[in-house]
């Protein structure tokens, strides 16, 4: 199965829209990794054994792994995920964008190293840059529009001339281009931060019913109902509203993992209450 058909199998059978973010920092972890050689992956594997039932996809976020020099540990959770939660798609969060040559690598990298069902890209290089990842047609691409950063805005909001003679933000103009030009095999999904209501029901408006992957709730504030009453799809899906700090850290203490779920469970609740 796809990770398009993987998903909108997820969202109906689990009835969630939450995305568990998997951002290891061992230096949050709670006391009893100390001494665990494996810690990142331990820890990991914990967290989304506890908080699967509540997930629509799981989201490692890689350079919280190689930046520890534990990209082994990367590979040994995702087996893990699939193996042991089958129905929940893996989102390797990468935010690659390089010459197509070189993209060409990185699709290796996240789709067969990795075996993640889909990746985050950056689209500023351009569409044969992204190219590699979308003849992937069974996987997703998932594709940077506008940022959860308090940044965001200064590029993705300059002006760029529309097609009618006048001129809209760089994120529409993203929005657009990929839900009308890249989509060919429908296997695009774009991130659009939770932090920035307005500009979630603006590139709803753009692109249909194509999934959005909307980080910024917990930790960075963003308001977790208006997501959902600016961006849902017209089913109430297309959704995957990503949290990590706010679920991986919910207790420094050994009820790490039941602290865990209820944090992914409380979002998920309010998210289907504003569905
Ligand atoms: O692509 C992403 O996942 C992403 C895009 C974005 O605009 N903002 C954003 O925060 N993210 C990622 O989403 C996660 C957010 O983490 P928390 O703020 O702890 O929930 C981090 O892994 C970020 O790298």
């Amino acid at each position: 199965m796809g990770f398009m058909q993987a998903l909108r199998a997820r969202w109906s059978a689990a009835d969630t829209l939450v995305c568990v973010g998997l951002d290891p920092e061992p230096a949050k972890f709670p006391q009893t990794f100390a001494a665990d050689p494996d810690a990142v992956f331990a820890f990991c594997r914990d967290i989304a054994d506890a908080t699967a039932e509540f997930a629509c996809a799981f989201k490692p976020q890689i350079a919280h792994f190689a930046a520890l020099g534990a990209e082994d540990a990367l590979e040994r959770l995702i087996a893990h995920l699939h193996a042991a939660h089958p129905g929940v798609p893996v989102i390797l969060d990468a935010k690659r964008g390089d010459i197509g040559s070189t993209a060409q690598r990185y699709a290796v990298e996240a789709f067969g190293r990795y075996r993640a069902d889909a990746v985050t890209v950056n689209p500023y290089l351009g569409r044969d840059s992204v190219q590699p990842f979308l003849d992937h047609a069974d996987r997703g691409v998932v594709i940077l529009c506008r940022t959860s950063n308090p940044g965001a805005g200064d590029l993705q909001d300059l002006i760029v001339p529309d097609d009618g003679g006048g001129g809209r933000p760089l994120y529409q103009h993203v929005a657009g281009t990929i839900a009308r030009d890249w989509n060919t095999h429908g296997n695009c999904a774009l991130v659009v931060g939770a932090t920035w209501p307005a500009q979630l029901a603006e590139v709803r408006a753009i692109v249909g019913d194509m999934p959005l992957l909307v980080p910024g709730v917990g930790a960075q504030g963003g308001d977790a109902e208006a997501v959902v009453r600016n961006a849902k799809s017209a089913d109430g899906t297309g959704l995957l509203v990503s949290s990590s700090r706010a679920i991986l850290y919910a207790s420094p203490g050994d009820d790490y993992a039941d602290a865990a779920a209820s944090a992914a469970r409380s979002l998920r609740d309010t998210l289907n209450a504003a569905r």
